[in-house]
């Protein structure tokens, strides 16, 4: 008998969970909030160290109903994380400043001016396989050089969020494709590291690269001090695990087509699993390694939970009010469209929008249409990507619906009536952690990561929403609306 231990560490908190394969029962959960340093510039930062602090509360939560014998019994542990986030370290493996997180827009200047240098968009393309929206590590690389040269002079060992989560479980320093492919300087067709895009940033970072390892190499096993911590055997392997979206796509079976994921958390997020090299996408696309094997184009927003949690809580409710509310609303909102940009935007491309109500008149202006035109506008962003994928032939038949958005059943509805797509939710406490367990037990040699997905990953009935032929016809109009208003602002 052996047990797993899946990690997510997301934007606003991190999560473990621990699983047991044979019974197939979560045994333990626990979750450890993380704040984010925001500026008015734009700037999302953490601090590496908040991570390991939440990481040691949720472990310890998760683990504390295991007597000695059972945490002996824990084989693996995965890792999903925030993509993209910089994380740099000095010769001595110090931490050289907070990480500039996924979210971070101050940076998209920085971003733009790399984009030129590598000859547009269809030049880093050419490079790399996909374009590089806002957020990518690349850009807060360069930003970094231009406004704080004498830390960018001290870089050793440049990763993500995962990667400084694994080193501080093995003291081994590595990623893995889908993260780097979340970086902006790999090249997501031919799995290397770009040479051109790196020597844009900078011809010395090469050195500062990771190995990227293979998708169920483990990173190795856990260090003696952690294991120690936590109690656990010192022959427990650390999986190389990846990015948050890779991991929830392997946590949601999207691991061959037909399947897409759907996270409602703090950024929106579709992938759609494909085997064909994909080439020729448009450029708002991001083209991401998938776990294991083949990719998986993502459409990546940067304002959903995080836009109605604003709403939620302008007017005080709790999320049950709260849901209310969005159900009692009619398909619409009564006129008032939102476009939900309290972030920026990345998709479409608009790192200083802000957020906007339009449409507003004496009768219409009332608390359950805001509510719920918050949440449709999430939806719009995501089904216009998605319309740009559906042009490319990539199709699914079902849409796995994550993160925190899901319980919600009036959004689930919503979902399923703006996509005219049947939804459903998976069952366990995370996808992206539940990936990371997938993962760990492949490395282990459990299986292959599509049996096992096959046979541990337990759809969810309860959170089913099937389109409404009639609602799915309204909201045509709705969205069409959201489109107009949109090009009215923003010109896209
Ligand atoms: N029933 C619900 N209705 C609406 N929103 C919900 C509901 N349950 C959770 N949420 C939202 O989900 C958010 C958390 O999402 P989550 O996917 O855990 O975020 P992340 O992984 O990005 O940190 C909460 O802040 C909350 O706003
Ligand atoms: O940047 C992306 C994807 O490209 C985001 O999905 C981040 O990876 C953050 O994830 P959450 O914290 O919202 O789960």
């Amino acid at each position: 008998m052996a047990y797993y231990i899946g990690v997510d560490c997301g934007t606003q908190g991190t999560k473990a969970a621990i699983y047991d394969p044979d019974c197939m029962e979560f045994l333990g959960e626990g979750y450890a909030p993380h704040e984010i340093a925001a500026n008015e510039r734009g700037g999302r930062e953490q601090d590496p160290q908040w991570w390991i602090d939440a990481l040691n509360t949720a472990m310890e939560t998760a683990l504390a109903s295991l007597d000695s014998g059972k945490r002996k019994m824990i084989r693996g542990i995965g890792v999903s994380g925030q993509q993209h986030g910089l994380v740099i370290l000095d010769s001595g493996k110090k931490v050289l400043r907070r990480a500039k997180l996924w979210n971070d827009t101050e940076t998209s200047g920085a971003n733009q001016r790399l984009i030129d240098a590598a000859g547009g968009p269809r030049g880093v393309i050419e490079k790399i396989g996909t374009a590089i929206p806002v957020g990518y590590t690349a850009s807060k690389l360069v930003w970094l050089k231009e406004h704080e040269p004498e830390v960018f002079g001290r870089i050793a060992y440049v990763f993500n969020p995962k990667d400084y989560i694994n080193f501080y479980l093995t003291g081994i320093i590595a990623t893995d494709a889908g993260s780097a492919s979340g970086t902006g300087y790999y090249d997501t067709i031919n799995k290397e590291w770009n040479d051109t895009m790196v020597s844009l940033i900078d011809p010395a970072l090469k050195k500062a690269l990771p190995p990227v390892l293979g998708d169920t190499e483990a990173v190795g096993p856990i260090a003696a001090a952690v294991a120690e911590r936590f109690g656990l055997d010192r022959n427990c392997i650390v999986a190389p695990g990846s990015g948050d979206n890779m991991m929830a796509a392997v946590g949601t079976g999207n691991v061959e087509p037909g399947i897409a994921t759907m996270n409602l958390g703090t950024s929106g997020v579709l992938s759609i699993f494909t085997d064909q090299k994909p080439v020729g996408y448009p450029e708002i696309i991001q083209i991401q390694n998938s776990i294991p094997g083949g990719w998986i184009p993502t459409i990546c927003t940067m304002n959903a939970t995080s836009a109605s949690t604003a709403v939620q809580e302008l007017f005080t409710l709790d999320l049950a009010a709260f849901d209310n509310d969005m159900a009692a609303a009619p398909i619409g909102c009564g006129g008032v469209t939102m476009l939900p940009f309290f972030n920026g935007e990345r998709t479409p491309s608009l790192p200083s929008a802000k957020g906007s109500i339009t449409g507003l008149t004496m009768t219409n202006f009332t608390r359950p249409n805001l509510i719920r035109s918050a949440a449709e506008s999430v939806v719009f962003g995501l089904r216009w990507g998605c319309d740009l994928l559906r042009e490319k032939g990539i199709a699914f038949r079902q849409l796995r619906l994550v993160g925190g958005g899901s319980n919600s059943a009036p959004w689930r509805q919503i979902t399923a009536d703006i996509f005219g797509a049947d939804i459903i939710g998976v069952r366990g406490k995370e996808a992206g952690a539940f990936g990371g367990i997938i993962q760990a037990m492949a490395v282990c040699g459990e299986g292959s990561v599509p049996d096992l997905c096959a046979r541990h990953i337990q759809l969810d009935e309860r959170k089913q929403a099937h389109p409404d032929r009639g609602n799915t016809e309204k909201y045509e109009a709705v969205y069409r609306g959201y489109l107009d208003a949109r090009k009215q602002l923003y010109g896209i």
